[in-house]
């Protein structure tokens, strides 16, 4: 006897939901090491908790950040054009790109930050404490793959380290804007690490390997952290350089600000795969210095897959 199967007529398709991880650093090392790792292959994105990091710090560098953005435009334009640093509106880098947002690019090395305003005390002692995180916790990513404790971290600890401090600011946008236009344009980070603290206006957004685009929320008291294509590169592959977008402020009265620290490498760097983390395979990107790698960079346009140029043939 042939016993016919019901079929439901509606295929109910379950999206499953996406939780980002958020990772709290104050448990112990080695379980915060794998979970990191974890998180890096998976999504190339977490966030951190508990992460040591004060208060006051962070809110005086956000105050210094909206007191500069809020000036009449002129006097913002006295900082100079954001190339290499600087004050940047609307224009992102120098292949055409655009986007709805101001920004003030800063360098991070000791000697350019040399104390004379409040503006740079602010500046020098958020960036001190967000390298000796981002450090951290390459630390941490090199305990979880079982390399070398400073494999990743003395890139960013160099004097000659090329890290970045870039304060976004978006503006509510006050004409036909709708749901869904973008702020700042998809694209990958070309660094190490990047580490984003935003306020409480939401706007990030994430790619998923699926192609679908996770909203994260905004947390004033966590980091973002995503790796960079660099830390792709050195783990030929095995984390993602993940693909990120910024939507256009469409809060009727509230500012969005992210600052944003990028952890580099000295220009004359080499980036390749160390043997440790190769295995047996082969690797699958040239060896390049970062110099030459920021070079194609800047030469494209944001949205490129840049990594793919310095792929082995
Ligand atoms: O403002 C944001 O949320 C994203 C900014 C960003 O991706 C960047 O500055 O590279
Ligand atoms: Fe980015």
């Amino acid at each position: 006897m042939v016993v016919a199967t019901q079929v439901n007529p509606i295929r109910m398709e379950k999206i499953r939901e996406v939780d980002i991880p958020v990772i709290d650093l104050s448990c112990s090392r080695s379980k915060v090491a794998k979970l990191i790792v974890k998180a890096c292959e998976e999504y190339g994105f977490f966030k951190v908790i508990n992460h040591g990091i004060s208060h006051h710090i962070i809110k005086e560098m956000e105050d210094e950040s909206f007191e500069f953005f809020y000036k009449p435009l002129p006097e913002k334009e006295l900082v100079g054009s954001a190339n290499p640093f600087g004050y940047g509106s609307k224009n992102i880098g120098l292949s055409g790109d655009t986007g709805e947002l101001e920004y003030l690019l800063l360098p991070t090395n000791q000697n350019a930050i040399a104390q004379t305003s409040k503006f740079r005390c602010v500046v020098s002692s958020y960036v001190k404490s967000v390298r000796e995180l981002a450090c951290e916790i390459l630390e941490l990513i090199a305990k979880g793959l079982g390399v070398p404790h400073s494999l990743f971290s003395h890139l960013v600890r160099h004097f000659d380290s090329d890290s970045l401090l870039r304060l976004n600011h978006y503006p509510p946008v006050t004409h036909s804007f709708h749901h869904g236009d973008i702020g700042f344009g998809e694209h990958s980070d070309p660094q190490i690490i990047t580490l984003l603290r935003s306020n409480d206006a939401p706007g990030l957004q994430i790619s998923l390997r699926n192609g679908l685009w996770l909203p994260v929320s905004p947390d004033p008291h966590a980091f973002c952290v995503n790796i960079g294509d660099i830390l792709q590169a050195m783990t030929n592959g095995r984390f993602i350089s993940v693909r990120h977008r910024a939507m256009a402020n469409l809060l009727p009265n509230q500012s969005r600000l992210s600052m944003v620290f990028f952890g580099a490498p000295p220009p004359e760097a080499t980036i390749a795969c160390p043997p440790q983390l190769l295995k047996r395979n082969k690797p699958i990107y040239k060896t390049f210095t970062w110099s030459e790698y920021k070079s194609h960079t800047y030469a494209h346009r944001l949205g490129e897959t840049r990594l793919d140029h310095f792929k082995i043939t």
